[in-house]
């Protein structure tokens, strides 16, 4: 079939897609894998063309530091399944500032991995200047992950971004809410690739736009997109790898092996048994601009003050300019019993 011509995606050469089945889609499994199906699934990661390969705990390194489950799997095993079953694919993990030692991160470096991806709120990047500096020198790749990047107007963003060093790796435009649609896809990713030469782009599917906004990223500049296999993520999940790779082999050539993903995504949806999530929350999240995060705190306040969680989520976001935390879900709970009891 001959595809119109406005149907093609004209993706730069350089194009990438990034797995992070393993990191994203750990939380979907209440970070619980099997030695085996690890090493099945990198194996057969390591067969296709897919250059970047993210894994170990979705929050990132060391993040039992915080209080959260640890992951199944040691940090130490992750880095003997991948130098094992990847071949010469680049692969990394994730680290916050707010407990991962930089220590810890060279330390999987001298382990065989790549890279790393720093992740904060724009927000944060200059307190973390120091930090990020110090990970450059610990780690050859390092990407700086702007998380819940929607929550930074576009024109407050980029001055927040100011002394972040330009030989990173890249940075990352992130949907961490599932809640952009393409035209601001266009607009962030745009932006931030006049700055950087390297921009990447993560996207949740709350309203089902995560394949839509990736393709359009990697139209609008960024040079990475990721995916996860059957779109097994956090919340609402990702983007999916093999259908990113199935538009791309359709409107271009096949050119990450999307029968091979495929067939991988079948794989996982056959192994990994997905904790169940509530879809009504992940569709108000989208649309109102709330991290998955905050749902299990929405759903017990809003049902202490008998309160529709949608309504719960909007009167938090109005109390702020930014995203709302916690102490605003709490705020706004209070507000809305007070003006129930009025
Ligand atoms: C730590 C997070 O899960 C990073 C991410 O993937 C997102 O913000 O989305």
């Amino acid at each position: 079939m001959t595809l119109a011509s406005r149907d093609r995606t004209d993706l730069p050469e350089g194009a990438m897609l990034l797995d992070c089945t393993i990191r994203d889609g750990s939380y979907a499994v209440d970070f619980q894998f099997e030695d085996d199906f690890a090493v099945e699934l990198l194996a057969g990661l390591g067969e296709t063309s897919v250059p970047l390969v993210e894994i170990g705990h979705g929050l990132g390194l060391e993040a039992e530091r915080a209080g959260v489950r640890a992951c199944s799997i040691a940090d130490e095993r992750w880095c003997e399944i991948a130098g094992s079953t990847l071949g010469d694919k680049q692969w990394g993990m994730f680290a916050q500032p707010s407990f991962t030692r930089v220590s810890s991160i060279a330390a999987m470096c001298d382990r065989g991995m790549s890279f790393v991806r720093v992740g904060m709120e724009a927000e944060k990047v200059a307190d973390n200047l120091g930090y990020l500096d110090e990970v450059a020198d610990a780690c050859p790749r390092v990407y700086l992950n702007l998380m819940k990047t929607s929550d930074t107007a576009l024109d407050r963003l980029l001055p927040m971004l100011e002394g972040v060093r330009d030989d990173l790796a890249g940075v990352y435009v992130v949907d961490s809410h599932g809640t952009m649609l393409p035209a601001d896809v266009r607009a962030y990713v745009s932006a931030v690739a006049r700055h950087f030469a390297t921009v990447g782009f993560h996207g949740h599917n709350n309203l089902g736009m995560a394949n839509v906004n990736s393709i359009t990223a990697l139209q609008s500049g960024a040079l990475i997109a990721d995916g996860t296999l059957n779109g097994i993520g956090r919340g609402a999940g990702n983007a999916e790898l093999e259908s990113l790779a199935g538009i791309i082999a359709k409107t271009d050539r096949d050119r990450f092996g999307y029968r091979q993903l495929a067939r991988l995504a079948e794989f996982c949806r056959a192994n990994m048994r997905v904790v169940p999530e509530d879809r009504t929350m992940q569709v108000f999240g989208g649309v109102i601009g709330i991290h998955s995060g905050y749902f299990p705190l929405v759903s017990e306040l809003s049902e202490k003050t008998a309160t529709d969680p949608a309504v719960l989520m909007e009167t938090a976001a109005g109390l702020t300019d930014h995203s709302p935390t916690k102490d605003h879900f709490h705020r706004a709970a209070a507000l809305l019993a007070h003006r129930a009891a009025a």
